[in-house]
């Protein structure tokens, strides 16, 4: 999702007759370095390291996710960006300069928090108006770039309200507006939609991206939610225990995952025990994994597919299976494993039912090993 909109870089880089050494090269050496970057930071409270070694470099205007289970240290490198909470050793930069010694409000930064973090006795209007007054903007100039930018997140009937008068979803596109009307280079999300119920965050998460599209925003949004980072990000990072277990764009994770730890952090993985099923290619420091939406289900082994020596068959018995709205999810028993299979509902196809025999086949190639 890398943003076409304009950017402050934007005319300078589209220069394409210039002077080498000229102030165009220096603005372009400036576009290809980050952003963003985390030189080998380590956060320790007492004896523990909340976030180890990190280091990561985020892209002008990139939307970068930090994923990961609770406790993985997400939050703590996020804080530390905001500036916080003060690294124990290592540095950040941003747009090239430490800005480790730099206080909060030095930063630069719009921030949304998940709980919205609106001032409640300020009307909307009001809160939007905050981060431009204490950046000296003058009334007339505040008054129309509120008005313009409660528009953009049609809100404009709402300027008069207090924040308590607002639902949840209305309250996080108030909170984004105003972390987005200084203009700031960088936007950093802490679980924005953390405290929405479902339908809300899908919709929520298409106003966001839009707004990424649109503003072109180098953002760094922390999650637990996998769907979320799929849906909003170029790139995810995935946390286990203060470190970057692995870091690549949402299909690079989800295709092509290393461990099984993030296999099974972003969406549903099989993970066999392939020394019976695909012996020549597990080690004993290995583990297969075959996503259930790759698994095929019959009623008997099918015969004469042109790719049959490129595939694995094996025979398994129905223990249950799950209707999830356009998809069927089986769980089938095969020896000690209990694979899930997941197929788009099409008619005519047919139906297993607990109990019922069937054959299961995917292809050799669509099997990852993963370090165990
Ligand atoms: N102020 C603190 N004092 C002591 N330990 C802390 C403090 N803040 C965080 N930790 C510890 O640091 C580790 C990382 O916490 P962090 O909040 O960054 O994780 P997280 O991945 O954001 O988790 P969650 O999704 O639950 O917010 C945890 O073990 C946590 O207990």
């Amino acid at each position: 999702m890398h943003s076409t909109a304009p950017t402050r870089l934007g005319a300078a880089a589209a220069i394409k007759l210039h002077k080498p050494g000229s102030i165009e090269d220096e603005v372009l050496k400036d576009a290809a370095s980050p952003q963003i970057e985390f030189r080998n930071v380590t956060k320790m409270y007492g004896p523990i390291g909340a976030v180890t070694d990190f280091s990561l470099s985020v892209k002008q205007g990139e939307f970068l996710t930090i994923l990961g289970p609770s406790g993985s240290g997400k939050t703590t490198a996020l804080m530390m960006l905001a500036g916080f909470e003060a690294p124990t050793s290592g540095e950040i930069l941003i747009s090239g300069k430490s800005v480790t010694a730099v206080p909060s409000y030095g930063r630069d930064q719009g921030i949304v928090f998940q709980n919205y973090a609106l001032f409640p006795h300020l009307t909307v209007h009001r809160n939007l108006e905050f981060p431009l007054e204490m950046r000296g903007v003058k009334a007339a100039a505040r008054a129309s770039l509120v008005q313009r930018m409660l528009k953009r997140v049609h809100l404009e009937d709402f300027g008069e309200r207090l924040p308590s008068q607002l639902s949840g979803g209305q309250q996080q596109r108030v909170a984004l507006a105003r972390a987005l009307i200084a203009d700031p280079p960088v936007l950093l999300l802490d679980e924005p939609l953390g405290a929405l119920d479902r339908n809300l965050r899908e919709q929520m998460q298409g106003e966001i991206k839009s707004l990424h599209r649109e503003f072109g925003k180098t953002t760094i949004c922390v999650t637990h939610d996998q769907e979320e980072a799929l849906t909003l990000s170029d790139r995810i990072i995935v946390m286990r225990g203060g470190r970057i277990e692995q870091s690549g764009t949402p299909e690079e994770l989800y295709d092509r995952p290393e461990s099984r730890f993030v296999a099974n952090f972003l969406g549903e993985a099989n993970l066999l025990d392939c020394l019976e099923l695909d012996r020549e290619k597990a080690t004993q420091n290995t583990v297969s994994m075959i996503r259930p939406e790759r698994v095929r289900i019959f009623k008997s082994k099918p015969t004469a597919l042109p790719d049959q020596t490129q595939r694995c068959v094996v025979n398994g018995t129905v223990e249950d299976m799950i209707y999830a709205g356009p998809l069927r999810k089986y769980q089938v028993r095969v020896g000690d494993h209990l694979i899930i299979v997941r197929e788009h509902v099409a008619s005519g196809q047919d139906i297993f039912r607990p109990g019922d025999a069937v054959c299961l086949d995917w292809l050799r190639a669509d099997v990852r090993l993963l370090s165990a």
